[in-house]
């Protein structure tokens, strides 16, 4: 395969990349031209937030082209369009063969949550120390088990001392890992919610994989009072979702929060205290754990 690589300003990337569609190309993937630099733009915003940007002030667009000649030939007719004038030809290259599946599954090695908890993919054997597993592979919903927050709350869930009979709800439940792991160790009555139809129903696909009985579903689903409530989201929503939150904690039950950066922890315990008091009670690569007994 030929890899073209092109130089394109922020209004022409839609334009340059449908052309490279219409030109056959395999694939065509848009990365930020000034990356790990001092131009660098963030483009994410949080959940429920627009984007800061809708695009990079000046991106690489590169599209991989079955033959070289195919590719020379997109290079040649786009280098001929008007538009083309802002922007450059980067250069043009073949791409050794690679065993793809190989390459990405080698990049996901189980993870240890505690010496006796691990998350592993199902290419791997567990390792033989591990004593409860759950067994995913990265899909379309967030959580592998690779992110500091959703360590964290499986590191909280594992040493615990058991959740034997608890009603856990997991709310913002992605690849329902910690829902599943609520299972893995004794959680019998389980609620897993997100707003993201993908993560439904991969939550639900996981959790077969696993064994695991628990109901998924859209926020909605969440009903009633819960020993344990789960939510790794990201500051601005957990704010949002305070007051819900807490209402869904049963007397004496527990609230554990995550996604939330070591100096958002003020902000997050002023949003909850009409509700609760959260106090941190891990940390991991900037992340903090929050909690609260209520
Ligand atoms: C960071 S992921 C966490 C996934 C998984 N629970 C974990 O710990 O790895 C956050 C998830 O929350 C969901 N989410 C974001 N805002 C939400 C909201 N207001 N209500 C319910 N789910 C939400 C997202 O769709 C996403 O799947």
């Amino acid at each position: 395969m030929f890899e073209l690589r092109l130089l394109a300003p922020e209004d022409l990337v839609e334009t340059v990349s449908e052309a490279l569609d219409a030109l056959d190309a395999l694939s065509v993937s848009v990365e930020d031209a000034d990356a790990q630099t001092d131009a660098e733009q963030a483009l994410f915003g949080e959940p429920g937030m627009p984007p800061p940007k809708d695009g990079w002030q000046r991106s690489r667009v590169i599209a991989l082209f079955a033959t070289e000649a195919l590719a020379r030939e997109a290079a040649a007719l786009l280098e001929a369009q008007d538009f083309f004038a802002e922007c450059r030809l980067l250069g043009l290259a073949e791409v050794p063969e690679q065993d793809w599946v190989r390459l990405t599954q080698s990049q996901f090695a189980p993870v240890e949550i505690t010496p006796e908890f691990w998350i592993v993919p199902t290419w791997h054997e567990p390792p033989a120390q591990a004593r409860q597993v759950i067994r995913l592979d990265p899909g379309l919903a967030f959580g592998t088990g690779t992110h500091p927050t959703t360590r964290m709350c499986l590191r909280w869930i594992a040493t615990r001392g058991g959740l034997a009979g608890q009603r856990v709800l997991d709310y913002g439940c992605g690849s329902g890992i910690l829902a599943i792991g609520a299972a893995k160790h004794g959680a019998t009555d389980i609620d897993a919610v997100d707003i993201d139809p993908a993560a439904v129903e991969s939550t639900g696909l996981n959790a077969d994989a696993n064994g695991v009985r628990l109901k998924a579903g859209l926020p909605d689903a969440s009903a009633g009072r819960y020993d344990v409530v789960l939510a790794n989201i990201l500051a601005t929503p957990l704010k949002v979702l305070a007051p819900l939150l807490c209402a869904h904690v049963a007397p004496g039950g527990a609230l554990v929060l995550a996604g939330i950066l070591e100096r958002q922890a003020d902000e997050l315990k002023a949003a909850y205290a009409p509700y609760a008091a959260l106090e941190v009670s891990d940390s991991e690569d900037g992340w903090i754990l929050m909690t609260a007994r209520l």
